[in-house]
């Protein structure tokens, strides 16, 4: 079984490896949409993969580590560009949420990556 979460965050970025000419390489802001996936089978009594309540506490961390940040200052995300960004938030839900098959950031409506770690 498929589920999953969506949440969202407000932040700023500039990216710092784009030539000094590119439109991303000035301060500028994005309200990011995050889904997380998990796989998984269902409990046969909660008829849960997973509580939804208990996933969502597990990204409150995260969500505040991001929302309303110039998020190149946060730590590990120097170069946040929407890929970087999966990654980093895959790297720290899969240690409190093994089921999680991937992570998809939205940067804005029609774009998005998502990683699966690998
Ligand atoms: N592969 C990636 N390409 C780009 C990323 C990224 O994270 N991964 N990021 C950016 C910029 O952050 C940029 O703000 C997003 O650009 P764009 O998709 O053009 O979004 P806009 O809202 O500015 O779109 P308009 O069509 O100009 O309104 C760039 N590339």
């Amino acid at each position: 079984m498929r589920i999953s979460q969506a949440f969202r965050f407000e932040a700023a970025h500039c990216l710092p490896n784009v030539p000094a000419t590119h439109k991303c390489s000035r301060i500028h802001g994005h309200s990011y949409r995050i889904e997380v996936q998990l796989d998984g089978p269902v409990d046969p009594v909660t008829g849960f993969v997973i509580d939804f309540s208990d996933l969502e506490e597990s990204l409150v961390e995260i969500v505040n580590a991001l929302d309303h940040r110039y998020l190149n200052e946060v730590e590990g995300l120097y170069n946040p560009t929407a890929e970087n960004i999966a990654v980093w938030i895959w790297e720290r839900l899969h240690r409190k949420v093994p089921q999680i098959s991937c992570v998809r950031v939205y940067e804005t409506s029609d774009a998005w990556a998502e990683y699966d770690g690998r």
